[in-house]
């Protein structure tokens, strides 16, 4: 089943263009890694696919549904870049990942045995469960970074969207993130992330997208860190051993797989 599908997308801000000519499929229980340089458009396009940029050429379709008829927002985690959970919010971890339900119970009934099962098991996925009562502002960066993913597991969605989720976290969260993702995407789970290093979530990741100049340059199996050749299990074929060392930004398109 299609998750997401655009074809020949261009959105931008203002005058100014920033995706050109974006083709992407995302099927059900695919993890998709958004790779490319600062500036590249990775965030617009995810923000595109979610409709907060407006498409002004091609089509995206959501869970087989053209995006502007699109509804069931429920079934869409989003974590975005850089929010703060905890700036200046006297609210507690859990009130946080609570306020991931909000769009499963609606606004104006009370949280169920369902809802508060679901906000205890997104924050023991993330590690943070002892953390339940606290004010998010006493967690570290990562642990508030980590307290938003648990809140867009505890809205159960299908789709789980997040914008560079491990940038500037610590090991400790980044592990936390890795297993919480890994169980998601194992129920089934979609996962679309922008990513500027793989790092502890590389086992996870099944196809990376890499943007450049807002058009999607290659897209294919991620490259394996180098040394990983001889672990046990290895069995890809790499033909082009220099490039997976140059590092993923660099990653060019000339290694046959599919490329634009
Ligand atoms: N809200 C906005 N209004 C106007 N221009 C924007 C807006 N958001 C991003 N841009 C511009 O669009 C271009 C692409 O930005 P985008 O955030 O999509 O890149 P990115 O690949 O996610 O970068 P980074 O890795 O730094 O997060 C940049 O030139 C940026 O300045």
């Amino acid at each position: 089943m299609s998750v997401i599908e655009a074809r020949h997308v261009a959105a931008g801000y203002d005058g100014r263009e920033i995706l050109r000519d974006v083709t992407l499929s995302v099927a059900a229980g695919d993890v998709v890694a958004v790779l490319g340089a600062n500036g590249s458009g990775k965030s617009t396009l995810i923000r595109t696919v979610l409709g907060l940029v407006p498409v002004r050429r091609g089509q995206i379709g959501l869970f087989g549904t053209p995006q502007r008829r699109f509804r069931q927002w429920e079934r869409i985690g989003y974590v975005p870049q850089r929010l703060g959970a905890g700036s200046g919010v006297p609210a507690t971890v859990g009130e946080v990942v609570a306020s991931g339900r909000l769009a499963r119970r609606g606004l104006f009934r009370l949280p169920g045995a369902a809802d508060r099962a679901a906000v205890r098991e997104a924050l023991d996925a993330v590690g943070l469960l002892d953390r339940i009562g606290d004010p998010v502002a006493t967690l570290s960066g990562g642990q508030q970074q980590r307290t938003l993913i648990a809140r867009a597991l505890a809205g159960q969605p299908d789709l789980l969207v997040l914008d560079e989720p491990t940038a500037g976290v610590d090991a400790a969260s980044q592990e936390a993130f890795a297993g919480a993702l890994t169980k998601f995407a194992a129920d089934g789970g979609t996962i679309v992330l922008v990513l500027h290093e793989l790092g502890p979530l590389r086992p996870l990741i099944g196809r990376a997208v890499v943007v450049h100049d807002g058009r999607i340059a290659h897209e294919g199996v991620p490259p394996e860190p180098a040394g990983h050749h001889a672990e046990p299990g290895h069995d890809h074929v790499h033909p082009h051993a220099d490039e997976e060392r140059a590092g993923i930004c660099e990653w060019a398109p000339t290694d046959g797989q599919k490329a634009y």
